[in-house]
């Protein structure tokens, strides 16, 4: 198997003068494995998010995401990696309000010509399909349900098939049964096509949803 993500020695600290936040000797992660990472507030969940996406570069040590060192890239090259392989769903869902669902799904065709597939518009349809949005199709984002809302942006990072899908915290504003729901259109979704998925999560009762749980305290000795 190949890895999706390989992290050595990797240190991170906001501020180069402050405290370590990132410290963490090995991590691997392979291709297409789901992976449930959980530790409490603070422990550097969304950091090494972060890391992990590009969006911050690790202070030293090793990066290695979709077989490229971050480490060794420019932030712009670091963007474009993330917009043409990664699809991110976050806490807020960060949706564009004034437009539609199906707006709001198939704007990372637009910004990112790798991600357009050539038939986008008819893998929209069928995300909006799967993930059971299909009433709301025409609907802007804003007369959604919070669920639902988390429906379109979860299809919106799937889109163009992204190798990964990194979530951070994406049921953290859902009730018990939109949680189950989405978490359930998500494995459905996975089974089909086999990205590697990272979840974050300080919800524990989810990891029963991932082939496997890394402990955040447990590989990252932060100060
Ligand atoms: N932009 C920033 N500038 C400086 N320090 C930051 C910044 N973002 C986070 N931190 C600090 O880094 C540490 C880890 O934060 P991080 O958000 O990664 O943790 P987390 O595990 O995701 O927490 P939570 O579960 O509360 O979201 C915390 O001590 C936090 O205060």
């Amino acid at each position: 198997m190949t890895k999706a993500i390989s992290l050595k020695k990797c240190l991170f600290s906001y501020n180069q003068s402050h405290k370590l936040v990132i410290n963490i000797d090995q991590l691997d992660i392979e291709s297409g494995e789901r992976v449930f990472l959980y530790g409490p507030s603070g422990h550097g969940k969304s950091t090494l998010l972060n890391l992990t996406a590009g969006v911050l570069k690790a202070n030293s040590g090793e990066v290695t995401v979709l077989g490229q060192d971050l480490t060794k890239l420019t932030q712009s090259k670091r963007d474009h990696l993330r917009g043409e392989k990664i699809g991110y769903i976050f806490q807020i869902f960060n949706l564009i309000p004034y437009l539609t669902v199906k707006e709001n799904i198939v704007l990372p065709c637009l910004i990112n010509k790798k991600r357009a597939l050539e038939d986008y518009d008819k893998q929209a349809e069928e995300l909006i399909d799967s993930l059971g949005l299909r009433e709301h199709i025409n609907k802007k984002v804003t007369d959604l349900s919070i669920g639902q809302q988390q429906r379109v942006a979860a299809a919106r990072a799937l889109i163009g098939n992204p190798e990964m899908i990194i979530a951070d915290e994406p049921t953290s504003a859902l009730d018990e049964k939109n949680t189950r729901e989405f978490m359930e259109l998500l494995m459905s979704v996975w089974e089909k096509k086999k990205f590697t998925l990272i979840f974050v999560s300080h919800d524990e009762r989810l990891k029963s949803y991932f082939s496997r749980t890394i402990s955040l305290p447990e590989i990252n000795h932060h100060d």
